[in-house]
Order: C-alpha cells, then structure tokens, then sequence
C-alpha cells in the first residue's frame, strides 16, 4: 500500500451552520479554490490531522478540509468587520436562516451540516435505499447485533456510544427517514459529555453531528483496543501483502468474526482508514464482505485493525484448486459470476475500480454450492481517475497495460482493470488453470492470444477451443489490450447469464471403439501396425484424430480379425487332420 500514491481533486462541500460571529448565519462553501494553496506538500507535518477521512480522501484530502475550515472562519471574520463598517462586504456570505423554522441551540462553533459529509449518487441512494429495506425486515435488536459495537466493551473513548441516545440512534436504521432524522435533531441536542479541552470538545460534536452506518463514512478516531481482554483470536485465515486475517471469537457474545491486522509501523494510517472506509462503505451489498463499524488499533499499538464477517468455507481459488485443474463447471461459474458482476457494477457505479480481483478475493460461503459468494479485499481501490503509482508486483491478473508498465510510473485507474480480471477469473473457473502468467509478449500462451485476436494467426490457441462463440466474445471483450474496446460489467453480466458457455460436444460412436478396443485387448501384438508403430486411438480405445486415422485403424483391424481368422482356421484344420 506504502507504494500507492494517490492524489483526488473532490470538490468537498462545508456547510457551516453557525458560528461565534454571525449566530444566524449559515453559509456553503466549497474547498475547491482552496484546493492548490492547501496541498500537502505545503503544509508542515503538524497542522497535518489525521483523523476524520472520507473513503474518496486521499494524501491530504483531511488537511485540506481542517485548513478550509478555518479558512470559512476567516473569511466569516472579515465578513464581519465589513459589516460593522457599514461597507457592503465582498465575501459571499448570504443564506441568512430562515425566522420561520428557529434553528436549535448549537455549540457556537464550525461544525459538520445535518446531511451526510458525503453527498450520495442518485444510483449509490437507491441500491442503499433497497439495502435498507433489508435491514428493515430484520427487529432492531437483530440488527444491532451487526454492529461492532457489540464486539467490544465499552471504553472511556468510547463513551458517548454507551449514550442511550446513541443506542437508540443506531436502533433507528429500521424506522422511517423522518423518525431518523427526529433521532438525529434530539440527539445533537442533549449535551455531550465534558472534554478536556477545546479541540476534544469540537470533535465530539463532530462525531455526534455525524450518523454513523453503512454505506456512510466514519469520522470517528481509531480506538485502542485490548484486543486480549475481548477476543479470543484464533488460527489465520489468510495473508496478503499488507496485512492478515485472523478468526477470532468475541468473548461475550460467542460470535465468531474475521480480524483484519494491518501491522504499525509498516502501513500508514491513512492506507489503513481508507481501506477501512471502503469497505464500510461499501458493505451494503449483498455481494461484498460485512464490514463492522469502528477502526481500532491494538493496547500495544503494533497493529490497526477492523472487523469483518467471518467466511467459513473458502476462497474461490481454493475452490477451484480442489478440482484438480478441472475447473468448477459452467452453472457454477455462472453463479459466482452472477454475485460477483453485481458486486462490481455497483462499484462502477459509485465510480469506484477494485483494482485487486483475483479468486482470493472472492468469498464462498456456502459449503455445498456458490450461491452466496461475496468479494473482499478493497485495500487497492480507488475513485475512477485518480492517478496512482504502478506495483512492482505483477499477477496473473493484471491487464496488459499494467504488465508493460515500468515500476513507479503513473498510472490513471480505470474500470477496464476490472474487466480484464474478471475475464481470468472466468477462464480459471471454467478451466482450472490461468491463460497465461503474465500478459506480455515475451509470454508465449500470451502473445499466440494478442496475435489471434489482432488476425496476425488464423489459429484460435488450443486452451480458448472448448469455449463457445458468446464466451470467446467475452474473452475477446474483456482481454483485450485496447483498453477502450472492453465491456462493462453489465455486458459481461448480459453475456454470462443468457450464453451457453461451452461448445456441445459431439459424443463418439462408441459401438465402434468397444469392437477395436476388444480385438486389441485381446491380440495386443495385433495393435502395431506393419511398420511398427503403435495405434494410439485404437490400444487405448480412444477416438483416433480426423478421418484418414480412422480408416487405417479400421483396416488394421479388419486384417488383424482376418489375420486371427486364418490362424484359427488353419488350427482346426491341423486338429482334424491329426
Ligand atoms: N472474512 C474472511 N473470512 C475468511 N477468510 C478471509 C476473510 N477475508 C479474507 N480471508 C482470507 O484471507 C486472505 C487474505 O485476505 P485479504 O485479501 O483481505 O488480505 P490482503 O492483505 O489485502 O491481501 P492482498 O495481497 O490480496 O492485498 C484471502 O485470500 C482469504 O482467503
């Protein structure tokens, strides 16, 4: 993660709804003409906050939403010595409440507005909105129990969450919109517990302001843990580059959960909040891991981590791998595609690129088939756009604009990566084995596909020849190097769910294969042919290769019958005479 570098240039809207100076005042402001004077790289280490990411933040994306914070409580200051001059102020500060609705008492700070820090896409609001009718079938208290909340004991950090107010807050995800937001308003109300000092005090009412859930993003710090007292944590579930997975067991509750371990000093609390983020953010689907609510680190602080769904069967590489390169079949390629293309269309939706699929990021629940299959793993994602640096890590499924890229070149991320994996992922299903290594030239199985697909050879590669027309479609759709040619995941999904998948295979005539099989068994010596050679199809009883094959076979036989038949003949015939 160290080595992704990322830069985002999000617009971040503040609204301010109160301040010491102008009590009735509220005022929108965005970050965007801040943005250049307040890059990263301009601001010292210290007036450096880390806490309070969004998932679309990157570097410096909370510096410059702290800076522009009081950069509006400047310009609000200068408004007011306008004001009081009585000369028409030229900072644009209007929107004066309005006096029909009395706004309630708030802290005479700059705090975060009512509607969620980020602003949701029509489409996110809607897969959101039928994620909630979900939530909304199950009883508050089934529901509270998703919650991370309940994996840990309470701690002096954590106080305002043992807040009845809280509770009921978080209860409140299966009443309606207008019930939410009577929560919301009565508990910003009520007095937050006492802080030490200012700066405690102004994050509190943050965390408070903000409504905490799935498909929202955390402002909330990262929370030290005694990761001993709570769970009891088990065997390993898996490791990748950045970090690794334990199942562990919550004390209290028996429940049985995934601690995902990010090891400190190695990874960077941003790479840390980000991925967490995400993959709250994300959760809602029902194709992609649970992620419970909160970020925390250990007593002994040599590990961030955060809590998922634990998923007892397997990844689907370790599916696949227990066929023995056989591949897990059409339906079921089909249904974990099904799950899978979902998940990934509504990434690309929210115009977010996972960037790491492979089979072992792709989750199988269920032990006797794939119906439930959900995708992990979004430590790599990012916004559609953004501009990271390229891996030195290759895989078998990176695309081919990614293999001929050297190390720390820039890269801008694209949905297309995502294709380009999702096509791999199709064949090792199907096939039990990758294409290829690596999507280079110098890869021979590689370059006999780059030059089939460009008609440089007319021989499609033996490995692609059991798959039928739609599906080499898709192949050529989606493993293409012009990255401007691939399908979207919606195509993809068209494709897999409708097509058959693999050609009909004509059957043998097997009649004919059991009578050579039978003279051979029986005259082994009769299965050479007269200079010598072996007679593959006919000694192991296999399908000999095109036509000519057949017929020599057949005459082979024929002799041998004919050969046997004198032997016999002339055997009976040495019989009567003696
Ligand atoms: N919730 C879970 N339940 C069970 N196993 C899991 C779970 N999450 C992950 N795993 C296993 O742990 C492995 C590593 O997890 P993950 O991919 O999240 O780690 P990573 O450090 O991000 O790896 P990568 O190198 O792919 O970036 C996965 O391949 C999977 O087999």
């Amino acid at each position: 993660m160290e080595d992704m570098a990322s830069e985002t240039s999000d617009p971040i809207q503040i609204m301010i709804v109160s301040t010491p100076n102008l009590p009735k005042t509220s005022i929108c402001l965005t970050v965007e003409d801040f943005t250049e004077p307040l890059r990263r790289r301009s601001l010292p280490k210290e007036e450096s906050p880390r806490s309070g990411l969004k998932p679309h933040d990157t570097l410096g994306a909370d510096d410059r939403r702290q800076s522009a914070c009081s950069l509006a409580e400047r310009r609000i200051e200068e408004h007011r010595k306008y004001s009081s001059y009585g000369i028409e102020s030229p900072i644009p500060i209007e929107l004066p409440c309005s006096s029909s609705q009395p706004e309630p008492e708030r802290s005479p700070s700059i705090c975060y507005s009512k509607k969620p820090v980020r602003s949701l896409s029509a489409g996110w609001r809607e897969s959101f909105r039928r994620k909630l009718n979900v939530f909304r079938r199950a009883s508050p208290s089934t529901l509270s129990t998703r919650s991370t909340q309940q994996f840990l004991v309470p701690s002096p950090e954590m106080s305002y969450k043992s807040n009845p107010e809280t509770v009921k807050m978080k209860k409140s995800i299966s009443f309606s919109e207008t019930t939410r937001n009577a929560f919301r308003r009565s508990f910003r109300q009520k007095n937050v517990p006492a802080c030490s000092s200012e700066d405690d005090r102004i994050s509190t009412i943050r965390r408070n302001s903000l409504f905490v859930k799935r498909g929202s993003v955390t402002m909330e710090p990262i929370k030290k843990v005694d990761l001993e007292a709570v769970y009891t944590v088990n065997k390993q579930l898996g490791t990748g580059r950045f970090g690794y997975i334990k199942l562990a067991e919550h004390k209290q509750s028996k429940h049985r959960i995934a601690i995902k371990f990010f090891p400190r000093p190695q990874t960077k609390q941003t790479d840390f909040v980000r991925e967490y983020n995400y993959s709250f953010f994300l959760s809602p689907h029902q194709n992609i891991i649970d992620t419970y609510e909160g970020m925390f680190q250990s007593s002994d602080d040599t590990a961030y981590f955060f809590v998922q769904e634990f998923c007892p069967r397997a990844s689907l590489r370790e599916a696949v791998e227990a066929t023995n390169q056989a591949g897990i079949g059409e339906a079921n390629t089909k249904k974990v595609f099904a799950a899978v293309l979902s998940a990934i269309e509504f990434m690309h939706d929210e115009n977010l690129v996972h960037r790491n699929l492979k089979a072992e990021n792709i989750l199988i629940f269920d032990a006797n088939d794939y119906s439930k299959v959900k995708v992990t793993d979004f430590g790599l994602t990012r916004k559609v756009d953004t501009t990271v640096k390229y891996l030195e890590y290759v895989n078998n499924y990176h695309a081919a604009e990614l293999c001929d890229t050297v190390v720390n070149e820039k890269l801008v991320v694209n949905k297309s990566t995502d294709i380009w994996a999702l096509g791999i992922i199709f064949f090792y299903c199907m096939k039990g084995k990758f294409p290829w290594q690596k999507a280079s030239i110098m890869c021979k199985p590689y370059w006999e596909w780059e030059q089939w697909l460009k008609r440089k050879n007319p021989a499609l590669p033996k490995k692609f020849n059991p798959f039928s027309e739609k599906a080499l479609k898709l192949f050529k759709k989606s493993l293409t190097p012009r990255f401007k040619d691939r399908w979207s995941a919606k195509d993809m999904r068209k494709c897999l769910v409708k097509e058959k998948l693999l050609k009909s295979v004509k059957k043998p005539d097997e009649d004919y294969y059991v009578m050579i099989d039978t003279s051979t068994k029986s005259r082994p010596s009769a299965a050479s042919t007269s200079n010598g050679e072996n007679q593959e199809g006919a000694a192991g009883g296999a399908p000999a290769t095109g036509e000519r094959k057949q017929k020599s076979t057949l005459q082979q036989w024929i002799s041998t019958t004919l050969t046997a038949m004198a032997e016999i003949s002339e055997q009976v015939v040495s019989a009567r005479d003696d």
